[in-house]
């Protein structure tokens, strides 16, 4: 009996590589989730560390290249994908991005990708046909860059609605590029950014470009920072001095904002529907040696003594997040913004509840679609007699001026905070609004 040919070197991460971005295509799972997940069906947590690395890296981008690639894949099918191909069209993506946008020999690529196909049972009966688009794809060289291409196209529709074609191109643009790493820091921004190697945003962000493993950084295991996004951690600085006050942080996990509370002397209480989600909270904050009290269930409902202030940190599209969750552009569908909106109203009523007369609210979302920002406010103020909006001013974001709207709304999009590297440039898309409570 003949032995089965030995796998090609290079073949194990392009598998678990392809298997990630089908999940999200199939939307059975997000990159993270996957990446994480005790139970793991594309065999990522299985490989050793390197190729792990290599296996993320193509996964990300390929999603943050996954528009453009779709069009160059349908452009040389012309009967369009086959049915019953499993992941071919993830085998096909994930094959043209590392030769396209990772300067991976081309036919490394293309071989590895139809070794891919060969052993996937559904799409093994589409080798040939993989072989034969990646070739006519790779044969043509680097596409051209079009504006908004690697967005889905109802999504840059709507950006270019809210924020004009010229921003929406912006933001598009900046998120085809990986997001660099940004800790929140106890104190001495300055310090650690040079004991880190990186630089000190002017919100006292430190920003680095390392995307190696997180824990081995110095500073980790003494609590020293925690990983959040520049602009992640704007909205709880908006309380301003909280010593000693009372603050409810809803669906506060994983619990970035909760740190920031804590870190600043405010008696926390942190709640959120996800026993899961607050336990890593909790695992979180003893890293940092800060505390908060934890309660788990709906923001909605649960019964609190009215606090000092309200952090309402609601669930929403995550749309400002796609520079570093590439997934969710692949992931998130148009209707669920409405259903979303409708849940932070619920969310947001139940907040101003909790908000003792003379106190501060403190609304925010991660999403780029004004239904979840400027509209949810207005709507919000319009019912609410007990809310006046109490205007962020230029000042509270140092090195930020042009995320404070006309209405004193604080609203950072991808493409704000240039740097003459890009790679150093944007942060996440978030809209936060704070208002006082009669
Ligand atoms: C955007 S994340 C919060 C991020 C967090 N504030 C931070 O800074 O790390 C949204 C959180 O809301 C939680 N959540 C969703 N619906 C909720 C509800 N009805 N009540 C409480 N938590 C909820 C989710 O479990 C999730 O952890």
């Amino acid at each position: 009996m003949s032995r089965p040919a030995p796998e090609p070197p290079g073949l194990a991460p392009r598998r678990a590589a392809a298997k990630l971005v089908d999940a999200v295509l199939t939307r059975t799972r997000a990159l993270d989730g996957a990446l994480e997940a005790e139970h793991d069906p594309s065999g990522f947590r299985a490989l050793p560390e390197r190729d792990r690395a290599l296996a993320r890296a193509i996964a990300g981008v390929t999603l943050r290249r996954f528009g453009t690639l779709r069009s160059l894949i349908a452009a040389k099918l012309e009967k369009g994908l086959p049915k019953k191909a499993g992941p071919l069209e993830a085998i096909l993506a994930t094959g043209a991005a590392q030769a396209l946008f990772m300067e991976v020999p081309v036919h490394t690529a293309v071989d590895l990708a139809v070794a891919c196909a060969r052993a996937d049972p559904e799409a093994r009966h589409f080798a040939g046909l993989a072989n034969a688009v990646l070739r006519g794809i790779v044969g043509a060289g680097a596409p051209d860059k079009i504006p908004g291409a690697d967005v889905p196209p109802w999504l840059y529709a709507r950006w270019t609605r809210a924020y004009g074609a010229e921003e929406a191109e912006r933001i598009a643009e900046s998120i085809t590029l990986e997001a660099p790493l940004d800790l929140t820091v106890k104190s001495d921004p300055a310090l650690w950014a040079e004991r880190l190697g990186g630089v000190a945003l002017p919100n006292g962000t430190v920003r680095l470009l390392t995307h190696g493993s997180i824990t081995a950084l110095p500073g980790f295991s003494e609590g020293a920072w925690w990983v959040q996004d520049a602009g992640a951690s704007l909205p709880a600085k908006l309380l301003g001095d909280i010593r000693d006050q009372r603050v409810i942080d809803l669906c506060a996990a994983p619990g970035g904002k909760t740190a920031q509370l804590a870190a600043a002397g405010a008696e926390v209480v942190a709640v959120d529907k996800s026993a899961e989600r607050l336990t890593r909270l909790s695992q979180n904050l003893a890293r940092l040696g800060l505390s908060a009290t934890c309660r788990v269930g709906d923001a909605a409902t649960m019964p609190f003594e009215p606090a000092d202030a309200v952090l309402l940190d609601a669930p929403c599209s995550a749309t400002g997040t796609i520079r570093r969750h590439p997934d969710v552009a692949w992931m998130k569908r148009e209707h669920e913004v409405t259903s979303l909106a409708k849940l932070q109203a619920t969310l947001l009523d139940a907040a101003v509840r909790l908000v003792k007369p003379g106190g501060k609210l403190v609304y925010c979302v991660c999403s780029l679609e004004p239904e979840e920002g400027e509209r949810q406010v207005a709507s919000l103020l319009a019912r609410n007699p007990r809310l006046r909006l109490d205007p962020v001013e230029k000042d509270e974001l140092p090195g930020l001026p042009e995320a404070v709207t006309s209405e004193g709304y604080l609203r950072t999009l991808p493409s704000h905070l240039p740097n003459e590297d890009p790679r150093l440039a944007g942060l996440d898309g978030f809209f936060a609004a704070r208002f006082s409570v009669a």
